[in-house]
């Protein structure tokens, strides 16, 4: 019998992504728990028979066996039954994170309170600011405020304290979702050094650069590609960042941008998009896009940004069981122009127009995520750029966060409380949410139990993949060792244990391992990566890779070394779409997630999987009697 008829393949089971999605519908937590017990029953961790251990072991089992467990007789079935395990834990990691959502809310907003800076001359007169669990009291004379928030961050705390809060949005975005992560506050509080960071002490948009290439590159059914966009919105008008300016015009070749809907999703039409091939790729072209970004001195802030700075990473996932299947997802991180009190900042001219454009769009902002919170039927998308640039981020099933930023000065009581303001109509605090002591306590508890889930459930991931990538190592010596033996018997036979020539099915030629797909597919490390099948497509001209491969250009002399490459870059046409994981472009609204579709998907893996269990239950213990080769 052809092993491919025999041994259920990963084919069957693998996909966890589409239905993972729709943890929130039906019994798919339930479910999911016990087939975990099932896969862990079958696997047997105490058992080192069973252990995947046990799996990069030649295995002798009669043929009686052989006929009722056929799914893991063979390295082959082995690895179906790992990477059925290394699926449903992957399905468990997304149904904890979609709960911890559930419990969190699809908006959340956390507060950073800005350090005094070691060069204030004077020590600054301080609010009583006391930050209590989730909650701020502010205290001047004898007035007195508490502001609630999920998240505070006192002065501090560092950046990675940052990032590890922000890290499961920007995994709920890599899971398909479109996400907007904000810094919001008055000028000068933080919210550049929040997203972009310092050298040495990288923000959100660095550490996100990181984290998706790190995760890219741990998945085993899906793989990622990515592209880079990044605009401003300056004084209610688009510009793209990716291009070079010339005096006088917002892009060198006269196209402007425009906002424009496609289906359910939103589009900006000449808008450049850069497929990027590794953090330090995108960090490169990070840095040269800020460069361009409108900033001036004002009171508050020698280098104040005068508007709105928006990054947009484009997530295509290709599903390895079907390279047709595609979604695109947005995480959009953004820099937001500071909010302002002119009669403080004394701002006149240019800059007092400047601030009055991110006022209106702050407030046009804070009304949307009022609307959401509250369920309002109409939500005013219409009324600035920014929100209608954000219209499929924002709402639905999309990820929030607010990064508020505040100061601690007294000197700055008026901002803060326009701040903490925003927030409270962000975070719906007013809104009859219940914040009595018992029930934060036992949310939080609820909501640590489902973090530590989810890591656990990582954390099984991993020790999966590296089973199975020992796996696949052993697989691949056998077959080139049965290949030689092939090509030179004699030669061969000195290399070759007896026991591999009694098992032939393990030899799958070459052409079968393509026909047989993902699952039998070569060992991921002799795979191309996404970053090597990337370079081969990139057109050289165009872009050097020195600047940004291997380095982290975000030093300012280098930057200076590579203006002439950076010139000679930014003036390729814009969409640069040179992703090799997908003939279609990078963006396709047509394949956005449809719940209803992922809801039948859902349940029909759901059965096959059930099916194959069912199937491995019926075996019995394999007898080993090798030691693993690797
Ligand atoms: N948490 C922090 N730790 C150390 N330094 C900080 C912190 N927050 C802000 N700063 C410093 O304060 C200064 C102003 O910060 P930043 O430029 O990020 O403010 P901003 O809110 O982005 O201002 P604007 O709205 O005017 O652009 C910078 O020199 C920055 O390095």
């Amino acid at each position: 019998m052809g092993s491919e008829e025999v041994h259920p393949t990963v084919n069957d089971i693998k996909e966890p992504e589409h239905f993972a999605l729709e943890s929130r519908k039906g019994n798919s937590f339930s479910w999911a728990e016990s087939l975990n017990v099932v896969i862990e029953d079958i696997n047997g961790d105490d058992d080192p028979s069973t252990s995947p251990e046990a799996s990069c072991k030649v295995q002798t089992i009669d043929s009686k066996e052989e006929e009722d467990s056929p799914a893991i007789s063979s390295p082959e079935g082995e690895l179906a039954l790992l990477k059925a395990a290394h699926a449903l834990s992957s399905v468990n990691r997304r149904l904890a994170l979609s709960k911890f959502f559930d419990l969190k809310g699809n908006i959340n907003v956390f507060c950073r309170i800005r350090p005094h800076s070691p060069d204030e001359k004077e020590a600054p007169v301080g609010l009583i600011l006391k930050s209590l669990e989730d909650e701020i009291e502010i205290t001047s004379g004898k007035m007195k405020r508490n502001y609630r928030f999920d998240r505070i961050f006192e002065p501090s705390s560092s950046q990675d304290d940052v990032y590890s809060e922000v890290e499961p949005i920007v995994r709920s975005a890599l899971d398909g979702h479109n996400v907007c992560i904000f810094a919001y506050g008055q000028t000068g509080t933080g919210k550049t050094f929040t997203m972009e960071g310092s050298n040495g002490n990288p923000g959100i948009i660095p550490q996100t650069f990181q984290h998706m290439f790190y995760e890219a590159s741990r998945e085993s059914s899906v793989r990622y590609s990515f592209s880079l966009s990044m605009l401003e919105i300056y004084r209610n008008s688009l510009r793209d960042l990716l291009v070079p300016r010339s005096r006088g015009t917002t892009d060198p070749h006269g196209r402007s941008l425009y906002i424009q809907m496609a289906g359910p999703s939103i589009e900006v039409e000449n808008l450049t998009e850069i497929t990027i091939i590794s953090a330090n790729h995108a960090k490169f072209l990070y840095h040269r896009a800020t460069r361009v970004r409108s900033t001036s001195s004002t009171t508050a802030n020698e280098t104040s940004s005068r508007s709105h700075c928006l990054v947009r990473i484009s997530i295509t996932r290709t599903f390895s069981h079907d390279l047709e299947s595609t979604s695109t997802s947005k995480l959009w991180l953004i820099d937001l122009g500071g909010s302002e009190r002119f009669s403080k900042t004394k701002a006149h001219g240019r800059t007092l127009e400047e601030g009055k454009f991110i006022n209106v769009s702050l407030c046009a902002l804070a009304d949307v995520i009022s609307a959401l919170q509250t369920r309002q039927p109409h939500i005013p998308y219409r009324n600035s750029k920014l929100t209608q640039l954000l219209r499929d981020s924002l709402g639905m099933d999309s990820k929030t966060l607010v990064l508020v930023h505040i100061s601690s000065k007294e000197d700055d009581l008026g901002e803060t409380l326009c701040s903490l303001d925003f927030s409270s109509r962000a975070l719906g605090v007013h809104l009859g949410k219940d914040f009595s002591e018992e029930a934060t306590t036992k949310k939080v508890a609820i909501r640590e139990d489902v973090l530590s889930k989810m890591k656990a459930y990582e954390a099984e991931c991993q020790r999966l993949s590296d089973k199975i990538h020992a796996l696949e190592i052993v697989m691949k010596e056998k077959l080139q060792s049965v290949s030689l033996h092939e090509q030179d018997p004699d030669k061969s036979d000195k290399n070759t244990a007896p026991a591999d020539l009694e098992h032939p099915k393990i030899t799958i030629s070459a052409r079968e391992r393509i026909v047989r797909g993902p699952l039998f597919a070569l060992p991921r490390f002799m795979a191309s990566t996404v970053s090597s099948r990337c370079k081969k497509r990139l057109n050289l001209d165009s872009m050097d890779q020195r600047d940004f491969i291997g380095e982290d250009p975000s030093g300012p002399a280098k930057d200076q070394n590579h203006k002439g490459h950076s010139l000679k870059h930014t003036q390729k046409a814009p969409k640069v779409n040179i992703s090799p994981l997908s003939p279609e472009p990078a963006l396709d609204s047509e394949k956005r997630l449809n719940p209803h579709t992922e809801m039948h998907e859902f349940n029909l893996r759901q059965e096959k999987i059930n099916a194959l269990l069912l199937k491995l239950r019926k075996k019995k213990p394999i007898k080993t009697d090798k030691e693993p080769h690797g």
